[in-house]
């Protein structure tokens, strides 16, 4: 089953995939680098239907040369087009760019005082760094670049990223030489015209909020990548339901001749007296995602604490780990979430029992501390577990992992990790699919398959209990059989389409209330 939009390229695949169209002389790198100008100077204009003032920034690489092509195309357009380009010799493709722009205009020092002088512009086009940059930027570009970050209306929303933001690493979404706390003022692209398929650098924080519009450019290599598809591990984006496959109705609907049983029965595992909200928000959430009976557990001093709504939903107490046991003798039951307001000792005990039958289990919050805490239970771990770790939660459970995402490694020019190494890792070691949440939540499983959901649009899902619902929703979907790495990518799809269509305001509360809406919107 192929359920997850447009692929992610890393840089080595797409350079990859760039020689062998050269070398199977589909194409030659002048052709493609043609092409690349070329879309990218008509994406700038149809963003700009009337003609007007650009200035043009071409770095030292191949880069640089696609903004010689932008250059020239947007002046035979009929711009007025200014060149700030450095005075290197750059490969033989971009050097034939750069004289036939030579032809048009001349070309000015590439500086902040350069850039300054220029009388004010309509647009700026950032072609100094793409994919080739191997360090930070020296200081005589960062004074560029933080020119074009700076507050001051000559230049904010004016900026067009040719592949990338300069200075964005498209393999990790790090910005190379730029300390967390002066992101702000990194240049911030209305839009991004990259080639052939999205980079992880434009689909990971910090990228994903430099990039503005990423618009994939197709520079006719999709034979020879589609060719080589096999060879990689599969990477996928997935932003809204469209960009998953046309499948996915029918995988949530439910067949007319269907009894409850056969839409599976989630055990939501709940904890202590006055922690069971988190519970009753995963357990409304697997209801509403059409598990076919959801049981919710609590000790049984919590019980009358669960006398209310929903009313559709069962109640059983479970004590300790041989009452688990008793109860999942039931073969019907199909999905177990351990984690959301169990407490961390409960979770603790619970677990050897639940994952012993190697049902499909969501593991999440209080389960993941309680993993943290006691590697025997990591080590008991399997392919039909999903963790859905926050930052947080992911530092404990895998310390070394989360450690080698830190940036500074990479800002000294040294190894790049990404949240999706990271993730990849963690479920490599684990066994078990990992979803890493946040804004650009990374879902990975054991056999390396991976995508990324971008919720960037729906900040408000950062609110108290709403983790709480993507794992009941994750619960409804394994209850239903949806094999685990489809399960969370699209619990992770469907809990952010729920705070898109609620928006602001949102509360925890009113995600499951808003699945019907977003399954009717999907013609389920
Ligand atoms: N390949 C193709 O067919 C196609 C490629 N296309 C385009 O090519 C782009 C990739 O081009 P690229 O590989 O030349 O790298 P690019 O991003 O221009 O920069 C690297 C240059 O900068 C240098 N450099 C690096 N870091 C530096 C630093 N911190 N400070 C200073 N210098 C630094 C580095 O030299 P170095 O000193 O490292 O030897 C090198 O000279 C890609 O993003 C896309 O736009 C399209 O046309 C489609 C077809
Ligand atoms: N800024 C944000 N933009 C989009 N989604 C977010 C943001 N912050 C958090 N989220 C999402 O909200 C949920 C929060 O989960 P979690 O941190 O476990 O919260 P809680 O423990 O309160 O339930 C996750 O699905 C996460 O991906
Ligand atoms: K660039």
């Amino acid at each position: 089953m192929m359920l997850f939009g447009s692929e992610i390229l890393t840089t080595a695949q797409m350079r990859a995939i760039e020689s062998d169209a050269i070398d199977s002389g589909a194409a030659t790198g002048l052709q493609l680098m043609e092409r690349a100008g070329t879309l990218a100077a008509g994406h700038i204009r149809l963003a700009n239907p009337k003609p007007g003032r650009a200035v043009i920034l071409c770095g030292p690489g191949n880069n640089g040369g696609d903004g010689y092509v932008v250059a020239r195309q947007l002046h035979h357009a009929g711009w007025s087009v200014r060149v700030l380009g450095l005075d290197n010799m750059p490969g033989p493709d971009a050097a034939h760019m750069k004289a036939l722009w030579q032809e048009l205009g001349p070309i000015h020092p590439l500086s902040d005082e350069q850039l300054h002088g220029e009388a004010p512009a309509d647009i700026y086009v950032d072609a100094i760094f793409g994919t080739g940059l191997t360090r930070p930027a020296d200081h005589r570009i960062m004074a560029i670049l933080k020119r074009l970050g700076s507050d001051d209306p000559r230049y904010r929303d004016k900026l067009y990223a040719i592949d990338c933001v300069s200075g964005l690493c498209l393999d990790c979404g790090a910005m190379l030489g730029w300390p967390d706390d002066q992101l702000s003022r990194a240049p911030h692209a209305r839009m991004t015209i990259a080639f052939d398929s999205p980079k992880p650098g434009h689909l990971l924080r910090p990228g994903c909020l430099l990039s503005g519009q990423v618009v994939i450019a197709d520079i006719g290599i999709s034979a020879q990548r589609r060719a080589a598809a096999t060879q990689r591990q599969p990477l996928h984006a997935i932003r809204r339901p469209g960009d998953a496959a046309p499948g996915l109705p029918r995988l949530l609907g439910k067949s007319p001749e269907g009894h409850k049983y056969r839409h599976g029965h989630a055990i939501i595992v709940a904890g202590a007296a006055g922690h069971g909200g988190a519970a009753r928000l995963s357990a409304r959430a697997a209801l509403r995602l059409g598990a076919g009976l959801v049981t919710l557990c609590p000790p049984q001093p919590a019980m009358p604490e669960h006398a209310g709504p929903p009313d559709a939903l069962m109640r059983r107490p479970i004590d300790d780990g041989a009452a688990l046991a008793d109860l999942l003798t039931d073969g019907r039951i199909s999905s177990i979430c351990i984690g959301p307001g169990c407490g961390i000792n409960r979770a603790a005990e619970l677990l050897p029992t639940a994952l012993q039958t190697r049902l499909p289990c969501i593991l999440d919050a209080d389960a993941l501390s309680a993993i943290a805490r006691d590697d025997s239970l990591l080590a008991q771990l399997h392919d039909r577990c999903v963790l859905t770790p926050h930052e947080g939660e992911f530092s404990r459970l895998f310390p070394d992992i989360a450690a080698r995402l830190h940036k500074a490694e990479h800002q000294a020019g040294k190894t790049c990790h990404s949240r999706i190494d990271a993730t990849r890792d963690a479920s490599a070691r684990s066994g078990a699919v990992v979803l890493l949440k946040g804004p650009d939540t990374v879902v990975a499983a054991p056999t390396g398959e991976c995508c990324i959901h971008s919720a960037l649009d729906v900040p408000w899902l950062a609110t108290a209990g709403s983790g709480d619902v993507l794992a009941g929703m994750a619960a409804g979907l394994l209850a239903r059989a949806i094999p685990p790495f489809h399960a969370a990518g699209l619990a992770a799809l469907l809990h952010a389409e729920a705070a898109r269509q609620f928006g602001p305001g949102l509360i925890a509360d009113d995600l499951p209330e808003q699945i019907p809406s977003v399954l009717r919107a999907l013609e389920v």
